[in-house]
């Protein structure tokens, strides 16, 4: 069975639109990222598959159920994310059993074990826990409660470079000894690229890609040469991303689709090759022509400012 079904997706807030008729599935028990750039509509549809918005048009599926206000897709399922609210009479270790009640699935050893690894204390209260440590306690609930459908919406917000490690850590092991669909959003593709399986990439609300991590990892390819050394059919592949080193010489970055004569060809023309790292095809991937230049436009003064004006040299 699919763990998740979108078929056409759409989701506005009033005038805007989120999501733009997103269609994707997935398959149970595995691990999926889910990476866009800011605001491209990642918390709309996670918040959608945990039944915490309803959709505007199309239909989203989790376990074949409707998941908006489906007690049956709640209790099955659990959104971590860094505004999670609690009860400020319940202590930290009251939340947990509390966990423990709703969620059948629910590892309580696993819980305690976690919550003592990471220095909580039982009478501290969710309200005074720093950033970290509040996604840190999230992380426990989220891992604790086992549910066939777990969403963490861009899970490590403050936690240390230390504790980001630990949780992906304990997020494979637990994921290993019971497997379940967990659904990732993070901005921090470097950091999990090895704990992925597939991605799912969101630009302004439309679905770009979805793909194995394997394909990720292989779909751009940077070609560095001498201008005149890059053959004429170049032009026909798709760049993503292209970067001029003085006058003779640039590096393209290109989807790999090169065959093993035009690699051949390239190598022989002293062109050379190099793999692009999943988070690095990601960034060239979701990079906005927005025709305003590059960065580097910004701080040598060639971008126009809002009134017209050139803004002045830094
Ligand atoms: N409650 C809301 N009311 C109006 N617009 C909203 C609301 N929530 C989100 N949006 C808009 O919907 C779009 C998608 O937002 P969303 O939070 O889903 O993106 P995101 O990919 O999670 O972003 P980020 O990476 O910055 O968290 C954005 O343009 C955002 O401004």
């Amino acid at each position: 069975m699919k763990a998740v079904q979108c078929k056409e997706v759409t989701k506005k807030y009033g005038r805007r639109t989120a999501l733009h008729g997103v269609s994707f599935s997935m398959e149970e028990n595995k691990i999926i990222g889910l990476a866009g750039r800011n605001g491209a509509g990642k918390t709309t549809l996670l918040k959608i598959l945990a039944g915490l918005l309803k959709e505007s048009d199309g239909e989203a599926e989790v376990y074949g159920n409707r998941p908006f206000n489906n007690l049956l897709v709640s209790a099955n399922s659990i959104y971590i994310d860094d505004q999670m609210n609690f009860p400020t009479s319940l202590t930290l270790k009251e939340i947990l059993e509390e966990g423990r009640r709703f969620y059948h699935n629910w590892d309580h050893k696993l819980a305690m074990n976690l919550f003592d690894y990471f220095g909580f204390h039982p009478k501290g209260h969710h309200n005074e826990l720093s950033k970290g440590k509040e996604s840190t306690f999230n992380m426990i609930i989220g891992l604790a409660s086992r549910s066939a459908l777990t969403i963490f919406d861009e899970p490590t917000t403050g936690m240390d470079a230390a504790v980001r490690k630990d949780f992906y850590r304990a997020l494979l092991k637990d994921y290993l000894a019971y497997p379940r669909t967990i659904l990732l959003s993070t901005h921090h593709l470097e950091e999990v690229e090895d704990l992925l399986e597939e991605i799912i990439v969101l630009q302004k609300g439309n679905l770009l890609l979805h793909t194995s991590m394997e394909d990720m990892k292989s779909y751009a390819v940077a070609v560095s040469g001498r201008n005149e050394s890059m053959p004429g059919w170049m032009k026909h592949k798709v760049f993503l991303y292209e970067e001029k080193q003085g006058p003779y010489e640039k590096t393209i970055i290109l989807e790999n689709d090169l065959t093993t004569v035009e690699k051949e060809e390239l190598k022989r023309n002293g062109v050379q090759l190099s793999a692009v790292s999943a988070s690095d095809a990601f960034v060239y991937m979701t990079a906005e022509a927005n025709g305003k230049g590059g960065l580097d436009d910004v701080f040598s003064g060639h971008i126009n400012s809002g009134s017209g004006q050139k803004t002045s040299q830094l």
